[in-house]
């Protein structure tokens, strides 16, 4: 008796357990916290000292794959945390030996932004293997399948297990276009199942995905195969956990989930009501919800460390502005600290409006990494340089070679207007091609052993160095104790959370004094000697004030100077390309400066002679940095 005389729910009758009676079709969880959910929530910073106390209780708790590892987190860990993401692989499978380990790999993108030589992805996967990965969600931002098929090719030779993944996305119908409709997936699906996969996701990044949609969507599916379908969507719009209920009802079989405190918002259902939902119907999960309730409770204690990593200003935990703009959380929280970075944060709401019109531009593509980037940059490029420079005048590297086909093929034909801008002078040929990208690229491996010599000590330190040279160089030097790791990459005790969120409170209750910058919203404080900077959003606001971290001084760039070429929007010098003394003409690449992940070469814009070089590679550079000088021919 589950009910009492009056019809109210008797929670003691109920059996928790994970010894109730099996279901006859018990839904499959994942859980994604370790990876989508802070990835989600916390711009990728989790850490893997605040997994592993929860790390056997997950491994413990009866869920079908726990996703640790891929997407973001590889890019992170190296580049702000100064964590060796392969470590993290063999450290997690120690602790957590029961659950199959499930990463996200962006197909021929692996864990980057371009495609990258078969040799690379190559290796990338089979190291993976090696350091303890079992499934790999394989997809592309294209949904072009052929960019599968290398890394398709070392998880199948070692009998690993291949999961394929259609990407989700909506069409948009005042740009016109209707493609994006059931008869296209169901096809997407077919070719997965033709292509070999073990099994199918149905990713969508952005929680674009309606309830009845799903629903018809997976009854569709049914009818013609047994693969397991998997459903991973996002809260975002608030639709999530109806889109998985209405799943599971038409016999979804895997679902992606996050443990209570990294559920929600941009990141995804929380397995804890979902559990409870299904309990007693022939689709329970059989988990223990004790054991979750346990887990959830422990993660809460490190919540702390990452809540100032959480842009979301508002008090609604859903957003359902991103039916229209469609850019994945992950993305959107980028563009918001970029824009904040270039003091353009007014131009936000100009860039979800065009957006959708550099999406058409470019082929009408679903926004997931590495598209949402970069269409999102190019938008951001667009809209900062239109004004004096026209349309597309600052385009990335990453656009070019996307209108040269090096991503795929795209959706519908990219805009011929923007893809002859861009494809001018294209080192590569002006002609785009239609091959498998990857069939194109040039070996990099060997070039990488050469370049990084004796300080990539092993094949790890090499595959992360081809996918990240300027930032994988840089991480070296800190793993093998050659430069100080910095304090802001360092990783914080609780003690030292503590300590920050006490100086919030009392810079907020006027304990400590301003010294000025001007607008009152940053403070200097300093505190048993050191200086900190405390950035104070409005008090009166919902929003929780932002340590900033330590002080650093800055040179002024000097702007006006003739022949001064400073960094028109901020990021990191990945190579200057010229030297003092060389001479240069209108046109010739400067500086290569990547920006929001993307590449921009900074070029001549006159005739002369370099004069002066102000920055180097891995340099961090603020709107405004000198970078430069070249004198004027007369
Ligand atoms: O924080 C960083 O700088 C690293 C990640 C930046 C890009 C992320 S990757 C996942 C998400 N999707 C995107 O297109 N961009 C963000």
């Amino acid at each position: 008796m589950i009910y009492d005389k009056h019809g109210v729910l008797q929670m003691s009758e109920l059996n928790f357990g994970s010894d109730r009676p099996k279901a006859e079709n018990p839904i499959k969880i994942n859980d994604v916290s370790l990876r989508d959910g802070h990835q989600s929530l916390f711009a990728t910073r989790g850490r893997t000292e605040d997994m592993l106390p929860v790390a056997e209780m997950i491994d413990d708790a009866g869920y079908n794959a726990v996703e640790t590892w891929g997407g973001a987190t590889f890019d992170t860990m190296h580049r702000f945390l100064g964590e060796d993401p392969w470590e993290r692989l063999r450290v997690l499978k120690k602790h957590m030996p029961k659950t199959p380990f499930s990463m996200l790999l962006r197909g021929q993108n692996v864990v980057g932004y371009r495609n990258y030589a078969d040799d690379v992805v190559k290796a990338f996967v089979q190291r993976s293997i090696d350091n303890g990965m079992d499934i790999f969600r394989c997809f592309d931002a294209l949904n072009d399948f052929r960019n599968f098929e290398t890394a398709a090719k070392v998880i199948k030779d070692n009998k690993k297990h291949l999961q394929g993944v259609v990407c989700y996305t909506l069409n948009q119908p005042r740009l016109g276009g209707e493609v994006y409709n059931m008869e296209y997936y169901i096809n997407k699906v077919k070719d997965l199942i033709e292509f070999g996969v073990d099994s199918v996701c149905i990713k969508d990044m952005a929680g674009l995905v309606a309830p009845y949609d799903i629903y018809n969507l997976v009854r569709e599916i049914k009818k013609f195969t047994d693969t397991p379908i998997n459903l991973h969507t996002h809260f975002t719009s608030g639709m999530g956990d109806l889109a998985i209920f209405k799943a599971i009802e038409a016999g979804v079989d895997i679902v992606d989930t996050c443990i209570g405190p990294y559920a929600y918002r941009t990141s995804h259902a929380a397995v804890e009501p979902l559990i409870m939902s299904l309990l007693g119907t022939n689709r329970d999960s059989g988990m223990d919800i004790n054991k979750i309730n346990a887990i959830a409770e422990e993660m809460e204690k490190y919540i702390p460390k990452y809540k100032h990593l959480d842009n979301n200003p508002k008090y609604a935990t859903t957003d359902i502005n991103v039916l229209l703009h469609q850019t994945p959380g992950g993305m959107l929280s980028n563009l918001v600290n970029q824009l904040k970075a270039m003091d353009a944060l007014d131009k936000l709401p100009e860039v979800f409006r065009l957006l959708p019109k550099v999406r058409k531009d470019l082929g009408n593509i679903p926004l997931v990494t590495p598209t949402s980037q970069i269409v999102g940059v190019q938008t951001v490029n667009n809209v900062l340089f239109d004004s004096y420079e026209g349309e597309y005048a600052q385009i990335t590297k990453e656009v070019k070679d996307l209108c040269y086909g090096l991503y795929g093929k795209t959706t519908h034909p990219i805009n011929p207007e923007v893809q002859k801008k861009a494809l001018k002078d294209y080192p590569r040929g002006e002609e785009p091609i239609t091959a498998r990208p990857g069939s194109i690229l040039e070996p990099e491996m060997d070039e990488v052993k050469k370049t990084f010599g004796d300080l990539a000590k092993d094949i790890d330190d090499e595959v992360l160095c081809a996918l990240y040279p300027v930032t994988g160089k840089r991480f070296l030097k800190w793993k093998y104790g050659m430069e100080e790791i910095p304090a802001d990459v360092k990783a914080k005790t609780m003690a030292e959370v503590e300590k920050e969120e006490e100086l919030v409170r009392k810079a907020l209750s006027g304990e400590l004094t301003s010294k000025g910058k001007g607008n009152g919203r940053e403070l200097e404080v300093t505190v048993d000697g050191e200086t900190f900077t405390v950035e104070i959003n409005d008090p009166n606001g919902p929003a929780a004030p932002q340590f900033k971290g330590r002080k650093k001084k800055e040179a002024a760039a000097d702007e006006t100077a003739t022949g001064s070429v400073v960094a028109p929007i901020p990021g990191m010098i990945v190579e200057c390309k010229v030297k003092v003394g060389d001479e240069v003409k209108v046109g010739d690449t400067l500086v290569v400066l990547e920006a929001m992940k993307m590449m921009n070469n900074l070029d001549a814009k006159a005739e002369g002679i370099v004069k002066e070089i102000k920055c180097d590679s891995g340099d961090s550079v603020a709107k405004g940095d000198l970078l430069l000088v070249v004198e004027p021919k007369a």
